[in-house]
């Protein structure tokens, strides 16, 4: 039988375990959110992340800021986040405003606040097995497969998509796990055949259900990061993952759903950073 893994109850023992650890902190680790311009799923985000932010015991601080929000005023504001001592952790909601240069915006970032591991230095810092911040959904990934794979020791793990922000660093989390680790993208030849090698598939490409039953290898734990709003029935819209979920689960030895997967360990690890920079921050003091 197939077995689901539930990243949504995964997630609240996390946050659990976070909140029973900042109960006994003598300060509140504070996280700020910086969210350019209106797109609407990425204003859902936001406000989720705000309520459990506030759930876990710490302060959210919110910076929603119009569309046409210039360059240097959007470095003005990561600099003033940088020097706040209230702020231990800074996000800064991706994808920006297409007028913004979004690597300036995240060299300003301090690596010590970098709750989502995207700073030059922190992707250094994973790279070469350093100490640091590692991106939040990567971190989600090798969590839920830790709890689901006691030993990935010379498992070949087939990550899809090289994003900095979730391809590149999961690779380099599941390496660190021992894995032999292949890394596929748009370029890829025999992408179906590659997959059906994987006893670890991760699939982070943004296109809905691109991954087939068929693609999957008898028993496989397949790691579905994607989110994807599709159409669905009387003009409504579903969320699907980039896996075909209903031909790969019963082929898989153990996968993600989307939603309640990968998501919502997102911000579950969102909030652990939090936890990690605020006590590195205080304890530098
Ligand atoms: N669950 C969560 O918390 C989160 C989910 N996401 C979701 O994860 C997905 C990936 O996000 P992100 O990494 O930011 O996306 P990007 O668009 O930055 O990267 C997508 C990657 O997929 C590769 N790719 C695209 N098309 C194909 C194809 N046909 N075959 C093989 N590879 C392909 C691209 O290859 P190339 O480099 O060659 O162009 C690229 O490396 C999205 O659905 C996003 O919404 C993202 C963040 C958090
Ligand atoms: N700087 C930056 N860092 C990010 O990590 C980042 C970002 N920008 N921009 C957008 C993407 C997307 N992302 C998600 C986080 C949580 C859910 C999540 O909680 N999903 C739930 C519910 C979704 C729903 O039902 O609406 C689930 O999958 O079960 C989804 C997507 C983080 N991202």
């Amino acid at each position: 039988m197939t077995q689901i893994i539930d990243g949504k109850a995964f997630a609240t023992k996390l946050r659990a375990e976070i909140a029973a650890e900042v109960a006994t902190l003598s300060y509140k680790p504070g996280l700020a959110v910086v969210l350019v311009g209106e797109d609407p799923a990425s204003k859902v985000y936001v406000a989720n992340k705000a309520k459990q932010t506030v759930e876990v015991g710490m302060n959210s601080f919110e910076h929603r800021l119009p569309a046409d929000t210039t360059q240097e005023q959007l470095l003005a504001l990561v600099s003033q986040l940088n020097a706040d001592p209230a702020v231990h952790g800074i996000l800064v909601q991706l994808p920006l405003p297409k007028h913004l240069d979004t690597e300036s915006v995240i060299a300003t970032i301090s690596p010590e606040k970098d709750v989502d591991g995207l700073t030059v230095v922190n992707a250094g810092r994973l790279a070469s097995g350093a100490e640091g911040l590692i991106p939040c959904t990567p971190l989600g990934c090798l969590l839920l497969l830790q709890d689901n794979i006691s030993d990935m020791t010379g498992l070949h793990a087939v990550v899809i998509g090289r994003s900095n922000l979730v391809g590149k660093p999961v690779a380099q989390l599941l390496l660190q796990q021992n894995c032999t680790v292949t890394m596929a993208h748009s370029k890829t030849r025999d992408l179906p055949g590659l997959c059906r090698t994987a006893d670890i598939l991760v699939a982070a490409v943004g296109r809905p259900e691109m991954v087939k039953g068929d693609w999957v290898k008898p028993g496989a734990v397949v790691i579905d990061v994607g989110i994807n709003r599709v159409p669905a029935s009387e003009g409504k819209t579903k969320l699907v993952g980039d896996v075909a979920y209903a031909e790969a689960a019963p082929i898989a030895g153990k996968i993600t759903p989307v939603p309640g997967g990968v998501g919502p360990m997102t911000i579950a690890c969102l909030l652990r950073n939090t936890l990690t920079a605020a006590k590195r921050l205080e304890a530098a003091r």
